[in-house]
């Protein structure tokens, strides 16, 4: 694989073009809507993203990801996935256009949470099954965390399975115990933190969450009252309910205004389910039933903002 030096974010990475993850992309370009800011992509693939018309973003194109923006478009969910606009070229490559959920706010601040207990499908465990693939890459990340973390064959192999390194990424942070995991935070002063891999309890998140809204009341009651809202829509829809909803992420974004808005975001891997099958999204996880904990995520989240609403 290629290696490269460059600088993002003010800090020098090291690392593959191919995929390059954990880091924030510290304006990748600028785009436009009533003002010229520099864009912020906090998680995710490198070069995904590209300035799109006014007040839009560009994301490499993916059908299901299509898919499902077309149906949420159009779902009681409407008000808090971004805006759909079609398929776009440029400069050889294909997008999906969709709204800058930052461009209504003023220096946001911005924060990732990868939602529900489990960030890989049943389909990729089934795939790893008939056709194992060592990741090198994987390995890597995993003793840069961890060195003790691979088995003695894991070592001996220098490489793990994908499953094998989402579920000891899921166990060590808090995806496995409460649902959701953050992946990363700009604050409004422009400082960047993706260092969450082992923010795992409870505590950990409720400091995190402060430090986010600088303990801002206001805005941490707006942002509850907009996850109560999301909540009950997730349970009337009927996208929800035929989708196995697996990596996807809420996107809160707030600014000095507390204005405190969140919205769903990334859906690469959300799959429809087969048969007329649904999910309620609480139930736990077994091989099989396809089961998320979307749902069981976002009521622990909602009670962890209900604490320090109150606190
Ligand atoms: N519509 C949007 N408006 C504003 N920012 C966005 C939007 N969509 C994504 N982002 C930014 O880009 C980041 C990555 O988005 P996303 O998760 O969709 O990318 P990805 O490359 O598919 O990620 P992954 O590798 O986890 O699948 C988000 O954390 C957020 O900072
Ligand atoms: O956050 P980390 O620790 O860097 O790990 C990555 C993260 O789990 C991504 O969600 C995943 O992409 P997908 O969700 O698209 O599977 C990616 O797999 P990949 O390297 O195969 O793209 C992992 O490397």
């Amino acid at each position: 694989m290629q290696q490269t030096h460059f600088l993002y974010a003010g800090h020098r990475m090291s690392t593959s073009w191919r995929k390059l993850k954990n880091m924030v992309h510290w304006s990748p370009f600028v785009v436009s809507f009533k003002k010229y800011y520099p864009w912020v992509q906090l998680a995710g693939h490198a070069g995904n993203f590209k300035a799109g018309e006014y007040g839009k973003i560009l994301k490499k194109f993916c059908q299901c990801e299509q898919q499902c923006l077309e149906w949420l478009n159009r779902d009681s969910l409407r008000p808090f996935v971004p805006g759909y606009y079609g398929v776009v070229e440029k400069e050889g490559e294909t997008y999906n256009q969709m709204e800058d959920l930052l461009s209504e706010f003023e220096s946001p601040s911005i924060m990732d949470c990868k939602m529900g207990v489990r960030t890989y499908l049943e389909e990729e465990l089934v795939k790893a099954r008939e056709k194992p693939k060592l990741r090198k890459d994987m390995y890597e990340k995993m003793i840069a965390v961890e060195p003790d973390a691979p088995t003695e064959e894991e070592h001996r192999q220098g490489a793990v399975l994908k499953p094998r390194y989402m579920q000891w990424r899921e166990t060590l942070s808090s995806t496995a115990t409460l649902g959701f995991r953050i992946e990363g935070i700009k604050r409004a002063d422009g400082t960047c933190d993706t260092n969450f891999k082992k923010t795992k309890h409870r505590e950990q998140v409720m400091r995190a969450l402060e430090d986010f809204v600088e303990g801002n009341k206001n805005i941490l009651r707006n942002y509850l009252t907009r996850l109560k809202e999301l909540r009950i829509e997730l349970e009337k829809s009927e996208f929800f309910k035929q989708h196995e909803v697996v990596g996807s992420s809420l996107l809160f974004v707030h600014d000095s205004s507390e204005l405190a808005k969140v919205w769903m975001i990334d859906f690469g891997k959300t799959v429809r389910l087969p048969n007329k099958q649904t999910l309620n999204h609480r139930a736990p996880w077994v091989e099989g039933n396809r089961e998320d904990g979307y749902l069981w995520g976002l009521d622990n989240l909602i009670n962890i903002f209900c604490d320090l609403v109150q606190d």
